[in-house]
């Protein structure tokens, strides 16, 4: 039996820094912003839709979807933002779902986390076996995102604003990860995850709805 999570958090929480903490464990790892990148790269269908849809100033000079222009736009008008995820979200999850089955092929114990930042607003946590969500306070969260994409704070809020708050998205956590303080701390938290996740995948113990002792640690 494999064990399939889902590994969440709001932008710039710390995903793809947990994800890699989780790979050095020996989990595998799905990333759902690299597989956009792969979905809409020239000559590919949702590339060709984006095109239909935004028209072709979206472009850059190498005829390749210009990642920069439709985020200023989408996170500026929430209909366009619709519309983009209607034609990529689809490609992603067929894109995925096979790099998941491929997996499970390979190795019957393995352990996979596939990072997305939205499934818990978009609601497509079926699929999983359980969801880890990590956690970052919001001035943290801010820093973190100004220093390492450097776009002006105005657009770093927009884009914050359009993710559910934590609030809400921790009662649809098995597992919450706390990433406010340094990247030892990250690593003990990792850590403290895959040994739970460890002995679920030996026991063949499905993954409660609320995994005691771990979730609601930081919201009470
Ligand atoms: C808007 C785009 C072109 C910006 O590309 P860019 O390379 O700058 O960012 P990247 O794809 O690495 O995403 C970074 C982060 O932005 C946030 N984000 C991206 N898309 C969305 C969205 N539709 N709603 C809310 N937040 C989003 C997520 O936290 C994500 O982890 C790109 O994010 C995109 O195509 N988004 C639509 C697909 C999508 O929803 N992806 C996110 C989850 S699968
Ligand atoms: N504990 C930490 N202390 C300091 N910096 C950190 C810490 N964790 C992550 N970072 C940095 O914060 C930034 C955001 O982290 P990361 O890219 O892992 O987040 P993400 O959730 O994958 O982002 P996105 O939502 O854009 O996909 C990165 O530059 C990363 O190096």
């Amino acid at each position: 039996m494999s064990l399939y999570l889902g590994l969440t958090g709001n932008i710039a929480s710390g995903k793809s820094t947990v994800a890699k903490m989780f790979e050095s464990l020996g989990c595998y790892t799905i990333d759902a912003d690299e597989i956009s990148r792969i979905v809409m790269k020239k000559g590919e269908k949702a590339y060709f839709k984006i095109i239909e849809a935004f028209g072709e100033k979206i472009l850059d000079e190498n005829g390749e979807i210009d990642r920069g222009k439709l985020k200023e736009i989408v996170f500026n008008d929430d209909s366009k933002r619709v519309v983009l995820e209607q034609i990529v979200h689809p490609a992603i999850r067929d894109y995925e779902r096979k790099l998941v089955s491929e997996i499970k092929g390979r190795d019957s114990q393995a352990i996979i986390l596939t990072q997305a930042a939205l499934i818990i607003e978009k609601k497509s946590f079926d699929r999983f076996d359980g969801i880890i969500l990590v956690y970052v306070d919001r001035k943290s969260q801010l820093e973190r995102l100004l220093k390492r994409d450097g776009i002006d704070k105005e657009l770093a809020e927009k884009i914050i604003a359009s993710q559910m708050p934590y609030e809400e998205k921790v009662k649809y956590a098995n597992f919450i990860i706390d990433n406010s303080k340094d990247l030892e701390h990250l690593k003990s938290e990792v850590n403290r995850v895959y040994n739970v996740l460890k002995i679920h995948l030996y026991t063949k113990k499905q993954i409660k709805k609320v995994d005691k002792g771990i979730l609601y640690k930081f919201f009470g």
